[in-house]
């Protein structure tokens, strides 16, 4: 090889390795594409073997056990070979690598790989998915592209949300036609209110009735108001509205019976009832007693309650948001049955590792030490699932609180009525005087 060419080989590997780096570690899109691609993809390219190795998925291809005369010897065997992978591929956020298993591999051993591969990939993460039996779909993310995600874009329909953006770019979508019911968890201060604001706003101008239950006094769904149909600030109003919640549902029932269908969907336009969303902030007020005997009955009433509304709202129109800083079944009996009918969940930072495990522990594994991962200074971030069963992260789009008082009092008008619960809370103010 001519030194001219060798030098000039040398001069493109060390501006893909520096200048890469430093444009990989500040990007947008097109220094990713131009520098902190070719980086990586050497690094990939260069480190697999050695990586491959150091976390038992190179495999040898000589048997573990072998005769030396009459004698079977064991062993770890010479000349391990690693798995064949394709060239990486550059996505718009980082790259993907295909992974053909050896031969008695599965993809949980690269699972627990993945860590190794952030560090000697020098990426911000790796994600492991098998497209297809015996292969496995490594995909690395260069930088957090939660740290300032874009505005994502959805297209509108009725009891859709969008909410925020997902890791991968896209919109993060909360679609209650296609997933009923939904369990928020995060500790305080990380962003369950902003996510249940943004979620108001984006139902505010659709032809959708919200109730709000917000037992801390009505503080964070008091700024809606106007937009609510309905909202309880204390548990005994909880149930006097979930009662009458309740008694709605079976009239719902009642009118898809005697029109022979099985859901308000499909029933006439004329004939079909309003959807109601129930929104309900912090769930653990629903559930606490002090241990009287008025306030256990209240807390078991909330409870069997809540689980009617959630066991047969769906077909009915009546949906459940339930959000928490604390989740478990030491809240009560109920909640674990709860827990299992609210498909939706979106975990936030957890300050117990039961609580991520009881919002997604069910779902996924993997989503519980992702959601643990998620600091205090990443207030919006959460881990959600998505309607095909997968999981991902995502950050909520930062509704402020003018923006949510606006809203509120922009669509007030689009507030339909809903006499019955107007007069359960009624009868309360009635017996109290
Ligand atoms: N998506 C987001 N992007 C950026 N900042 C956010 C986001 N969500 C929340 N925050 C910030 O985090 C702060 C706390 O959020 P929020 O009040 O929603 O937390 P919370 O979990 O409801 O807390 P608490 O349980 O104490 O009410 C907000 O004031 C806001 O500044």
């Amino acid at each position: 090889m001519s030194p001219t060419l060798l030098a000039f080989g040398l001069a493109v590997l060390a501006w893909v390795l520096v200048v890469g780096d430093l444009m990989r570690r500040h990007r947008p899109t097109w220094h990713w594409y131009l520098a902190g691609y070719p980086a990586t993809a050497c690094r990939v390219v260069f480190t697999w073997r050695k990586v491959a190795m150091l976390n038992d998925l190179a495999v040898s291809k000589r048997p573990p056990r072998g005769l030396l005369g009459d004698v079977v010897v064991k062993g770890d065997p010479l000349r391990p070979v690693a798995p064949r992978i394709s060239f990486p591929r550059a996505t718009r956020m980082g790259l993907t690598v295909l992974v053909r298993l050896h031969a008695g591999q599965t993809p949980a051993t690269y699972l627990k790989a993945a860590d190794a591969l952030v560090h000697a990939w020098q990426v911000h993460a790796v994600r492991v998915t098998s497209p297809e039996r015996g292969l496995v779909l490594l995909t690395a993310t260069a930088s957090d592209p939660l740290a300032r995600p874009g505005l994502a874009t959805a297209p509108t329909a009725l009891l859709s949300a969008l909410i925020g953006a997902l890791e991968s770019g896209g919109a993060w979508v909360m679609d209650l036609r296609l997933v009923p019911h939904w369990l928020i968890t995060g500790a305080t201060r990380s962003g369950k209110s902003t996510l249940l604001a943004r979620l108001i706003t984006q139902l505010a101008p659709q032809p959708v009735a919200l109730v709000g239950i917000d037992c801390k006094g009505g503080m964070e769904l008091g700024l809606f108001t106007g937009r609510l149909s309905a909202l309880a600030t204390c548990r005994r109003e909880a149930v006097a509205i979930l009662s009458a919640l309740v008694i709605d549902m079976q009239d719902r029932m009642a009118a898809c019976r005697s029109a022979g269908v099985r859901s308000i969907w499909e029933l006439p336009d004329k004939l079909r009832p309003v959807p109601v969303v129930v929104i309900i902030d912090e769930i653990a007020e629903l559930y606490l007693s002090d241990g009287t005997r008025e306030s256990k009955a209240e807390a078991e009433q909330c409870s069997t309650l809540l689980l009617r509304l959630a066991q047969l709202g769906a077909a009915l129109g009546l949906h459940l948001v339930v959000a928490g800083q604390r989740v478990g079944s030491d809240l009560g009996p109920g909640v674990t049955a709860l827990r299992a009918q609210l498909g939706g969940r979106i975990c936030h930072r957890v300050n117990d590792p039961g609580t991520a495990e009881m919002t997604l522990g069910d779902l996924n594994k993997d989503a519980v030490a992702v959601a643990q991962s998620i600091t205090a200074s990443e207030q919006g971030v959460a881990v959600c699932t998505g309607p095909d069963g997968g999981w991902s992260r995502a950050r909520s789009h930062l509704t402020t609180t003018e923006e949510a008082v606006t809203t509120a009092r922009k669509h007030a008008a689009m507030a339909p009525e809903l006499p019955a619960l107007d007069r359960a809370l009624a009868a309360l103010e009635g017996d109290s005087k």
